[in-house]
């Protein structure tokens, strides 16, 4: 477990662009260090605000595309194409104008796809997904279900959640299974699909996202000391790294030994 570091800057644009930067650095890093490198992405404002950015920096040209995998944290599971899929969103920002290996982009199963109405099955499908890319690759140092991610991003909702791992529902519990359906999700579609805090963890470096003034208490709470099942994005944490990059709003209401303001 790597303790929580914090970068603020100031405000949400500068953020996204600070952070682009951040991550095509890891990207190519990652690349040179194993010949490929894996992403997970997020969804939410920040998320797809992060890969708008990473869409119009210059240096966008430094990556290699076709030898990057592109997971997804969590997905809202509605039918493929629907404008609320975090993947749709994800093509719109950035994805559907960078040449990647269509076989490494990882999206979440959809409603009324191979699994049908099921988000169970769809979930056990997507595990399956992920053990075989982790068995592919020799498995990471820690959690032999997924492979060992160079950057797992996650968005910090209002509320404290992360991926689809909401406060006190049973999906920010589970210690077994990479992958679960969540049900009755406060935040529509209340049927989703989720990474769990142990397959969050397997990532070598976790990048926790939040901006604007409506995830200052989110982002106070879940770094004051809160337990993981009340606020999930205290839980998410890396191998090697776990950055907050959040804006001058959202760390308005952290603890002064947390983010002096002098
Ligand atoms: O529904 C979701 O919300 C969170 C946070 O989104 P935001 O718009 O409040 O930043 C996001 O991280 C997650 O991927 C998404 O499914």
């Amino acid at each position: 477990m790597s303790a929580p570091r914090l970068v603020v800057h100031r405000d949400k644009e500068l953020m996204a662009e600070a952070t682009a930067a951040r991550l095509i650095t890891a990207i190519v890093d990652a690349q040179s260090a194993r010949g490929s490198a894996s992403v997970v992405l997020t969804g939410g404002r920040n998320g797809n605000g992060l890969l708008a950015a990473l869409g119009a920096a210059p240096a966008r040209d430094a990556v290699d595309w076709s030898r990057l995998d592109l997971w997804w944290g969590d997905e809202r599971f509605l039918p493929e194409g629907d404008a609320d899929r975090n993947d749709t969103q994800a093509r719109e920002a950035l994805l559907g104008s960078v040449p990647l290996d269509p076989a490494r982009v990882h999206t979440m199963p959809a409603l009324g796809g191979e699994y049908g109405e099921d988000a169970d099955a769809a979930a056990a499908g997507y595990a399956a997904e992920l053990a075989a890319a982790a068995a592919q690759s020799g498995g990471s140092e820690d959690h032999g279900l997924v492979p060992s991610f160079d950057v797992l991003l996650l968005g910090v909702g209002p509320d404290t959640h992360v991926a689809s791992l909401f406060p006190e529902l049973p999906g920010v519990r589970e210690t077994e299974r990479a992958v679960i359906a969540v049900h009755g999700a406060p935040k529509p579609p209340p049927t989703r699909i989720s990474l769990t805090l142990p397959a969050i963890r397997a990532a070598r470096e976790v990048w926790l996202l939040a901006a604007g003034e409506d995830k200052a208490q989110a982002a106070a709470v879940a770094l004051s000391g809160a337990g993981e099942v009340q606020a999930p994005a205290a839980g998410a944490y890396g191998r090697s790294r776990t950055l907050w990059l959040l804006d001058e709003a959202a760390a308005a209401k952290l603890p002064e030994e947390l983010y002096p303001r002098h």
